[in-house]
């Protein structure tokens, strides 16, 4: 068995639009290491978010093989693929996705609760990274009384609370000014390296990109 966080092996993916195919993923292979972070870049269109899709197991339809944390996921039914979703990943997105009625603390909260941890426990954890975010005086906000940059923030604490092996972003500053882009990005890179957590980052932005470990380009279906 490897101990790769990730390992695809013949990934591949088509979509049938008005009676003609696409085939979007056509034979992706790939390795990551524990801790190991990763750019994934390629023109719209190229399939990085479909990507991300199969490793985040979000969805079905793929062919090839998809072992998350040694663990062959493409053959587990349903809750299997949760279950590992929930034990061993992370999601940020370009759009914050934080349930709205709930508070930055207890958006980070929840998903720790969901594992059974006790609650004095997910609390403190829940602090102590909106805190590292510079978000320690916004607990209590919920996502509608914080600005883009804090909202992306929580949205990066919620991905971390479990201390996922592998964190899964899509274009996660995509939707902010290139300063606070710049900034927020910068935080989530130091969290995810101090706690050693692996990720891939998808992006258009070849700058962030520079700052990641590796940098992986999608091009007519494969990875160059
Ligand atoms: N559910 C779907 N049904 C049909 N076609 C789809 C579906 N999802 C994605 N596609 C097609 O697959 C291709 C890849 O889409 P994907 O969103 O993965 O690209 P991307 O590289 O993430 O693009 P962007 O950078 O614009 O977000 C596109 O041509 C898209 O139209």
């Amino acid at each position: 068995m490897s101990n790769s966080v990730v390992k695809l092996t013949g990934l591949t993916r088509s979509f049938e639009q008005g009676g003609v195919r696409i085939d979007v993923l056509r034979g992706v292979d790939l390795t990551i290491e524990p801790g190991e972070i990763v750019a994934l870049l390629g023109p719209s269109g190229s399939g990085k978010s479909t990507m991300l899709q199969a490793v985040g197991l979000l969805e079905g339809g793929f062919g090839g093989k998809i072992e998350i944390a040694g663990i062959d996921a493409s053959a587990l039914p349903s809750d299997g693929r949760t279950e590992v979703r929930r034990n061993h990943l992370g999601f940020v997105y370009q759009f914050h996705h934080l349930l709205p009625d709930f508070s930055a603390e207890e958006n980070v909260i929840l998903p720790q609760l969901v594992l059974g941890k006790p609650q004095a426990e997910c609390e403190t954890r829940a602090r102590e990274l909106l805190t590292a975010l510079g978000l320690g005086h916004r607990l209590d906000h919920r996502p509608s009384q914080l600005s883009g940059g804090e909202q992306q923030r929580v949205a990066v604490a919620r991905a971390l609370a479990n201390s996922p092996q592998l964190v899964l972003a899509d274009e996660p500053t995509g939707n902010l000014d290139e300063a606070t882009a710049d900034k927020v990005f910068d935080e989530f890179l130091a969290l995810v390296r101090g706690q050693g957590s692996a990720a891939i980052v998808a992006t258009h932005n070849e700058r962030l990109a520079g700052r990641m470990d590796r940098v992986l380009r999608l091009h007519d279906g494969k990875l160059e």
